[in-house]
């Protein structure tokens, strides 16, 4: 073969070669089910595959039989074969759906862990928070099912054993008829096989094309999320329900628009396969009643000849199944891409920090980040040193990065340059998971767990669950004392008002229980503590006295104090102004005071504005 040639046949073959690789994949995902079920659907699909040749083996047999009135006890047996194999072949099918259903489940559950363990356990946030991560775990555990199908991984990988089974049934249909009808027989296959691929090709175009706008299909998530918890409240209040249906309807009537033209593009074109399964019906009955007429063929072995000849065509259509394949196919190779992409990227670690018991030195040395996406550096080559023990705030304006110098600093963004260390040992190389247990966080944005007001404060510390005297101290100095004694199941209450008995809390309230959860870290021995905004639902009591209260019982701990609020950080050991990604104010509120900056223009006009009405307005129209 001369050169172009072999590519020419190369390119031909690579795709059906590819073809065959995804299919081997998607059969190993069926080792994601138990084996017992797995096993039982394999044998089932068995049954079905033979049953069918068998059958139309003795339904020849029985016409022959009743042929010959004179043998009533052959003709007995005879029917009993018929009817057993029918039986048969219904009862595997029927257990086979439900067996098939919960493989389904387990496969699917698996690859939705896969994907849960990846987005739960990256080591840091930023490759979590691409749209690439976002699109390819929407797209890994996207089941189809507002196509009114489920179309997951796991349907697609039953899918492809049923495929196989059916070919397995062709091809046993395939040798008897070639018994008699060599050609026949092989024409049915070939027909029967393109008629398929015909199919197959037609469905993958339509997936390629609701595939491709992938910025609709966010749209349309975020418009869905909407209508649900959360958002809601201000879409019933401004009257948006309108607004978000008409923004999904035409968002939807865009991204399935193509696929909906697609469809019928496909429907019209039905006529091929139409012609190619209608004229081999009619050579699949034409041929063998041709060899009856001429004498060659009793009529028992034309009804098996017919039998067998159907079997080999019901390989040809199998429309939705090829979908459902190709759409589940898609799924899985979105996990297997998430998963090349995202697990175990980062070398086992063995370097240890010093140890626990005091507050370490952390020192930024020329920290720059940048966010995926953005034009400039958030955190640009930032230097500084935190000093064990010390009350430190950090203030700045609003979008300065604060918070992303928190999650530098807890380890969940790698810095892009420069280096974060503890007591000398460069963050970078320590199992981030050691690094971050050293640590006791309260996020601008915390989470409410839905479980018990107990579990709410000790997750911070999860080896110290139940541990009652220690959570009711959090709770006291968090400022909620008497609270279990307000909730009807005192500190077992669960704080989830969807859940049987569960109660909800106040804005304020919440906020309370997740300072409790980082003071609850610092008793069960965490010596750095960070809180962001912690005053943000706090009433003017609780805020004036958050100082004396909380921080100042903080013993032992570095606490780095992030707030808008300058009366929460002003009596802080040291107050940081962070502007243009560095620190560019450093020192006492009195220090900043007297430097008369950026900081203490900030501290002037906050308490202006609470000293004199309408001062802001007139300093605004200055
Ligand atoms: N995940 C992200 N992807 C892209 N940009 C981000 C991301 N998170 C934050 N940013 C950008 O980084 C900048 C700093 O954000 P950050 O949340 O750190 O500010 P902040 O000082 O804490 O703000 P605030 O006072 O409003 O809480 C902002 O301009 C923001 O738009």
């Amino acid at each position: 073969m001369r050169q172009w040639e072999i590519r020419r046949w190369w390119t031909r073959a690579a795709p059906a070669a590819e073809i065959a690789r995804a299919r081997a994949r998607l059969l190993r995902l069926l080792l994601h089910a138990r084996p017992v079920p797995t096993t039982a659907l394999v044998a089932l699909h068995l049954v079905n595959a033979v049953c069918p040749t068998l059958h139309a083996l003795a339904v020849g047999h029985l016409i022959l039989v009743a042929a010959d009135a004179s043998d009533d006890r052959r003709l007995l047996w005879a029917s009993v074969l018929v009817a057993g194999l029918l039986l048969l072949d219904q009862m595997a099918w029927l257990l086979r759906q439900a067996v098939r259903d919960l493989v389904v489940r387990q496969i699917d559950g698996a690859l939705r862990d896969t994907v849960r363990m990846l987005a739960t356990s990256a080591p840091t946030l930023d490759r979590l928070e691409t749209t690439e991560f976002h699109d390819l775990a929407a797209r890994a555990v996207d089941g189809g099912i507002s196509l009114a199908r489920t179309r997951s991984p796991g349907t697609a990988a039953a899918g492809q054993l049923l495929v196989v089974f059916r070919m397995l049934a062709a091809v046993s249909a395939t040798v008897l008829v070639a018994t008699r009808f060599p050609v026949l027989a092989m024409a049915l296959l070939t027909v029967s096989l393109v008629g398929r691929a015909i199919v197959r090709r037609q469905w993958i175009r339509l997936i390629d094309i609701l595939d491709a706008d992938v910025e609709g299909q966010r749209r349309m998530f975020y418009l869905s999320e909407l209508a649900v918890t959360g958002a809601a409240k201000e879409v019933r209040m401004l009257g948006l329900a309108y607004w978000v249906s008409a923004r999904f309807r035409a968002t939807a009537i865009s991204v399935y628009a193509p696929a909906w033209r697609e469809l019928w593009g496909v429907l019209r074109r039905q006529w091929l396969t139409l012609f190619l399964a209608t004229s081999s019906a009619v050579a699949a009955l034409a041929v063998p009643a041709a060899a009856v007429l001429s004498g060659e063929l009793s009529s028992g072995a034309l009804v098996t000849y017919v039998l067998a000849a159907m079997g080999i065509l019901a390989m040809s259509g199998m429309g939705h199944e090829a979908y459902d394949i190709e759409y589940g196919l898609r799924g899985m190779t979105a996990a297997e891409q998430l998963t090349a992409a995202h697990a175990t990227t980062r070398p086992a670690t063995t370097t240890l920090l010093p140890a626990p018991e005091t507050p370490p030195v952390i020192r930024f040395e020329g920290v720059s980040f940048t966010h995926p996406g953005a034009d400039r550096p958030t955190i640009d080559g930032l230097c500084l040193t935190l000093w064990p023990g010390q009350t430190v705030a950090l203030v700045g304006r609003n979008g300065v990065g604060k918070t992303t110098f928190v999650k530098l600093l807890s380890g969940l963004y790698a810095p892009q340059a420069g280096r974060i260390t503890v007591d000398g040992v460069d963050v970078a190389e320590v199992e981030p998971a050691l690094w971050r247990s050293r640590l006791a966080v309260l996020f601008q944005e915390f989470n409410q767990y839905p479980a018990s007001l107990a579990d709410n404060v000790a997750l911070a510390s999860p080896e110290h669950l139940g541990d009652v005297p220690a959570i009711r101290d959090a709770l006291g100095r968090a400022g909620l004392a008497d609270l279990p004694e307000r909730l009807p199941h005192g500190l077992d209450t669960l704080l989830w008002h969807e859940g049987a008995g569960g109660t909800n809390l106040s804005g304020g309230q919440w906020q309370r229980v997740a300072l409790a959860r980082a003071l609850f870290a610092v008793n069960a021995g965490r010596r750095v503590l960070v809180l962001d905004e912690p005053t943000a639902h706090l009433d003017v009591r609780a805020e004036a006295e958050f100082h004396a209260e909380v921080v100042s019982s903080v013993q032992e701990t570095t606490t780095l104090l992030i707030s808008h609020r300058l009366s929460t950080v002003r009596p802080a050991d040291r107050i940081l102004l962070l502007d243009g990604g560095r620190i560019v104010e450093d020192g006492t509120h009195d220090e900043l005071m007297a430097l008369d900056g950026e900081y203490a223009r900030y501290f002037r006009l906050q308490a202006e504005t609470f000293a004199t009405p309408g001062s802001l307005e007139s300093r605004r129209s200055r």
